[in-house]
């Protein structure tokens, strides 16, 4: 497993190559899918650009590889309705960048630990348990290479989608500036309530819809506010 998010020193090689970039066309709208080589580990990374996103507080998305949740729509997690909501939030806005960030699987131990973590968390473990009785830490997530591809497509200050205090941090310490922290809230379902409640609860995310939810009053929509605020229900174009 690589080195826990290092802060950026200049002393080491960047690790995102440019590889190649075409027109994506999706479901949301028309993309430039942007691929680069991640010299820091064994991964190959995608970036998602929708508009000019040069200069200053374009909508950001860093969205950590979840193949249950993106691809299967588990409703153990709430990655899929946050993909989908901050795809259809980029395109809104007219301008942003999605980056998938591979090797970020199970926050960072991969996903056949990540399935043996979801397993445990059916036998009443926590997710943060789950994780540590596995021998792993709660978070191994790196995010040099998500700054270093915003370097690359010439961002200079983001406003972010995450409720992970981390991320932002994290983005700082590499050179990314972030102006604005942008909700992604996805209305909770009864198979992850608990994960989203320890997620708040014990990583520190701010997930205040919870509170509604948690008091039966109707959560409203997908979302917090902002102008890149993002619907997890609208279906894609
Ligand atoms: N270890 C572990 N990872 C999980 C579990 N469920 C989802 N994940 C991973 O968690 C990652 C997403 O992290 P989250 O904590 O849900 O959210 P975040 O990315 O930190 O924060 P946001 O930007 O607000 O989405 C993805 O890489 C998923 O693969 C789980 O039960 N255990
Ligand atoms: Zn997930």
């Amino acid at each position: 497993m690589r080195e826990i998010d290092g802060a950026s020193d200049g002393s080491r090689p960047p690790v995102a190559e440019r590889v190649v970039d075409l027109r994506l066309a999706t479901a949301y709208g028309d993309f430039l899918a942007v691929g680069y080589r991640d010299g820091n580990g064994t991964d190959e990374q995608m970036a998602l650009v929708y508009g000019d996103v040069t200069g200053e507080g374009a909508l950001v998305r860093l969205h950590s590889e979840c193949l249950t949740g993106d691809s299967f729509g588990s409703r153990h997690c709430d990655c899929g309705g946050q993909l989908s909501a901050g795809l259809s939030a980029i395109v809104r806005e007219g301008r942003g960048v999605l980056v998938y960030l591979r090797g970020h699987e199970g926050r960072g131990i991969g996903l056949l630990a990540k399935l043996q973590a979801m397993k445990l968390q059916a036998e009443g473990l926590d997710t943060v348990e789950a994780n540590l009785a596995l021998g792993l830490p709660a978070d191994a997530r790196d995010y040099q290479v998500a700054a270093e591809i915003l370097h690359d497509l010439g961002v200079r200050s983001v406003r972010l989608m995450s409720n992970n205090p981390l991320k932002r941090e994290a983005l700082q310490r590499h050179g990314v500036k972030v102006t604005e922290e942008v909700p992604l809230l996805i209305t909770p379902q009864e198979e992850n309530i608990f994960y989203l409640r320890t997620k708040r609860e014990r990583l520190g995310h701010h997930l205040p819809h919870l509170e509604d939810a948690e008091s039966g009053a109707e959560t409203g929509a997908e979302t917090g506010g902002g102008t890149g605020s993002a619907d997890g229900t609208e279906p894609p174009r």
